[in-house]
């Protein structure tokens, strides 16, 4: 079983999963399109229009994580540029969502570092206040907890809690078997308004 899986599955497959749950339910854009990541999250609650919080949680960034970075009103404020990115890179971390916006858009591709954000603004972050790191946030409607697991793709973002990892590894499995023998049903020409018996009902 692996955090993997959840990656190569993707946010569609894992939210359907789960019973359609854990959706971060909010337009992130990738600045790398094409990756698809998954990570326990490390997450950062800056004060509000402030990334001082976002130097802190470079601190205990780890290998592999997905750091989360939020406010209390997400606002489009520069939370992240090349320079704090250049330390989340060194720190090993795996990608980054920012509920706020980036800036030097350029040099973040350049790093490499794979970024979802909901903006693209220079405005300035203070530096002033003290967040809190490693502590429940609440992002697209959703809670991502420190070491819950993101999942990033083309798509979005989706959330899984640490606890349910295992079950849902099993349910992602089980859905990707299900949706390969669908595929090559439509391939084969067949028609989903047939087999679910849709074009039935219509004409009753
Ligand atoms: O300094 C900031 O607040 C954000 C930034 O531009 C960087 O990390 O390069
Ligand atoms: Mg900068």
């Amino acid at each position: 079983m692996s955090v993997n899986e959840l990656a190569e599955a993707g946010v569609a497959t894992v939210y359907e999963a789960r019973g359609r749950r854990g959706l971060i339910d909010e337009s992130f854009e990738p600045l790398l399109p094409g990756r698809a990541i998954a990570g326990p999250a490390r997450t950062a609650l800056c004060g509000q229009d402030d990334n001082r919080t976002v130097h802190e949680v470079m601190a205990h960034v780890r290998p592999g994580e997905v750091l989360v970075l939020t406010m209390p009103e997400p606002r489009p404020v520069a939370l992240l540029g090349d320079l704090l990115a250049t330390q989340a890179l060194a720190r090993g971390a795996a990608a980054v969502l920012v509920d706020a916006a980036v800036r030097d858009v350029a040099d973040l591709r350049e790093l490499g570092l794979p970024v979802w954000t909901r903006w693209r603004r220079v405005k300035g972050a203070g530096k002033n206040v003290r967040g809190a790191v490693n502590v429940p946030v609440t992002v697209g409607g959703a809670t991502i907890g420190p070491g819950d697991l993101v999942v990033l793709d083309d798509d979005g973002a989706a959330v899984v809690p640490a606890s349910d990892l295992e079950a849902t590894v099993a349910a992602v499995r089980e859905r990707l078997a299900k949706e390969a023998g669908l595929r090559e049903r439509w391939r084969a020409g067949e028609l989903s308004y047939d087999a679910y018996g849709m074009r039935a009902q219509d004409a009753s």
